[in-house]
């Protein structure tokens, strides 16, 4: 018998004496049973869930753990890292202490308290208590910290707000010791545009022809052909309430003609975003002429407006971009992902509850694609996780969940397709923003959109998901893009699901119909 074995037997003895309950003893369950039998916890003395011998058992299952952590890679390991996680944060948190302080910040923020808020983040910060998603991505739109296209700063505070939030998310990565003061200066350093590449023969001018009227060579036709209404929400039944209603458009095959391959002169490469962990660019997955049918197809068909009818979502808006939902067909969808299959990360991150490790297994089919204007910005926020959309194989009803409950699908990564790439220059970017070395100041990366890219990055989770905005496209300026999302197994692993309060990330995009 091990030594820890022989430890285990003479501490539950030992418990069960202090018990006083030889009847106790005969009834231990299991360290691998989570759930004392009845009668154990009627006898414990000093807590009526917990049994001593169960406290016994769980503390010598934790040493053992600790002497030989390459135990901890096994999978049966899951739940119990997951419960050791959440223990981890109890004890950390000091009981409500994280939740008080987040329904404080929550609070403060929403009432233009910047200077309260930054007291209770920076609290949080020191005190490293990690902050669900769902309140990281609510704080986030109440600072509302859009910058305009010339990039001038709107609120100083709410980016200070910003960047201590940016820090809170990643607390396993910081060093409290290194906090310094949070005092003027600027707030936002800026690396120079980030361009993957200069501009190529042959790209498509979409924007400029759409100005000039020119996106057709002849009057569409009209229905448009190989796509349908697959599923329609009118305004008063939107949550959060939007002032438009949303309709998601399906294609069936060869709706978007694939360029043969003669006229596909490069194959794609794949580019990561200087100092932006986790953000990488697949270049050259469309053609141009495929962005611009895919154009010419949003256009011909119509793209909604979106403009949230209530709330702190309705009082914070940007100028939300015209959108059009498109449900991808399957030929379709299996060109992209096998465009952009050998670039992308092969399992979801390993976060440190245990979440995660999932393969990859596709795109989502709900793409949202986006027409920026003038001025037109999607504020800072982070991107929440989507399952996989789809169509009922018996009745064609859309689902906004379509994989089984056996084989759940949930994404990971979201995935901007630039289709266009006549925007005023250095506007119109995705801009990336992250802790600078100093706290109260952050550092912003824009990249520049280039036709046919798709932009790659992960979201969804506290740890490594990137805050990011559609920035500000400049004078007379459009940018067209789609944002999708890379689907992982989620079986096993607990689902990705966000928190329902996610809902409401972007003005009226997170909804049934969009992005967030
Ligand atoms: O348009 C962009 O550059 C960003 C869009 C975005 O962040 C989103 O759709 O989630
Ligand atoms: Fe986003």
């Amino acid at each position: 018998m091990g030594k820890h074995a022989q430890q285990l037997k003479k501490r539950k003895r030992q418990a069960s004496q202090q018990n006083g309950s030889a009847q106790s003893a005969k009834k231990l369950k299991p360290a691998t049973d989570h759930f004392p039998s009845p009668e154990s916890r009627s006898a414990s003395p000093s807590s009526s869930l917990i049994s001593p011998e169960e406290i016994v058992t769980t503390v010598l299952t934790l040493e053992t753990l600790c002497e030989n952590p390459e135990l901890l890679a096994n999978r049966d390991m899951k739940d119990l890292k997951r419960a050791t996680f959440a223990l981890h944060r109890v004890i950390a948190e000091g009981s409500t202490l994280g939740s008080s302080l987040t329904s404080k910040i929550s609070t403060a923020l929403q009432d233009y308290r910047f200077t309260d808020a930054l007291i209770f983040l920076f609290e949080m910060y020191t005190r490293r208590l990690p902050p669900k998603l769902g309140a990281l991505q609510r704080w986030v739109r109440e600072c509302d910290a859009t910058s305009s296209a010339d990039g001038e700063i709107r609120d100083p505070d709410a980016m200070k707000c910003l960047d201590l939030i940016l820090r809170i998310a990643n607390t396993t990565s910081q060093d409290p010791r290194s906090i310094g003061n949070i005092d003027g200066g600027s707030i936002i350093t800026r690396n120079p545009v980030w361009v993957a590449r200069p501009p190529i023969d042959g790209e498509i001018n979409i924007w400029e022809r759409m100005q000039r009227g020119s996106l057709f060579d002849a009057p569409p036709p009209k229905p448009y052909p190989n796509f349908k209404a697959v599923h329609h929400v009118p305004a008063h039944l939107r949550r959060p309430r939007n002032l438009y209603p949303s309709t998601v458009w399906g294609s069936s095959p060869d709706a978007i003609r694939l360029t043969p391959t003669p006229s596909r002169p490069r194959s794609p490469s794949r580019i990561d975003v200087p100092g932006v962990p986790g953000a990488f660019m697949v270049l050259d997955v469309f053609t141009p002429e495929e962005c611009l049918q895919i154009v010419q197809a949003a256009e011909a068909i119509g793209l909604e407006k979106d403009e949230a009818a209530e709330g702190s979502a309705k009082m914070k808006t940007s100028i939300l971009a015209r959108n059009f939902v498109w449900l991808a067909d399957q030929p379709f969808l299996d060109h992209f992902y096998q465009s952009i299959l050998p670039f992308v990360p092969q399992a979801a991150p390993i976060t440190v509850d245990g979440n995660g490790g999932g393969k990859v297994r596709g795109i989502n089919a709900r793409f949202r694609v986006y027409q920026y204007t003038e001025n037109q910005v999607y504020r800072p926020h982070i991107d929440g996780a989507w399952p996989a959309a789809g169509l009922d194989k018996e009745t064609g009803e859309y689902l906004h969940d379509s994989s089984s409950p056996e084989d759940p699908l949930w994404s990971r990564y979201t995935l901007l397709v630039y289709l266009n790439s006549d925007i005023p220059k250095d506007t119109g970017c995705t801009t990336f923003f992250l802790p600078s070395e100093r706290v109260g100041v952050m550092e912003a990366t824009s990249v520049r959109p280039i036709q046919g890219a798709v932009l790659c990055f992960p979201h969804g989770d506290t740890q490594g998901s990137l805050l990011h905005e559609g920035s500000a496209v400049g004078a007379d300026g459009g940018k067209l893009v789609i944002r999708t999302d890379l689907l992982y197994e989620a079986k096993g692993f607990g689902q990705f699901r966000p928190p329902a309060s996610v809902g409401v990330a972007q003005g009226g995009k997170a909804e049934e119909g969009l992005g967030g």
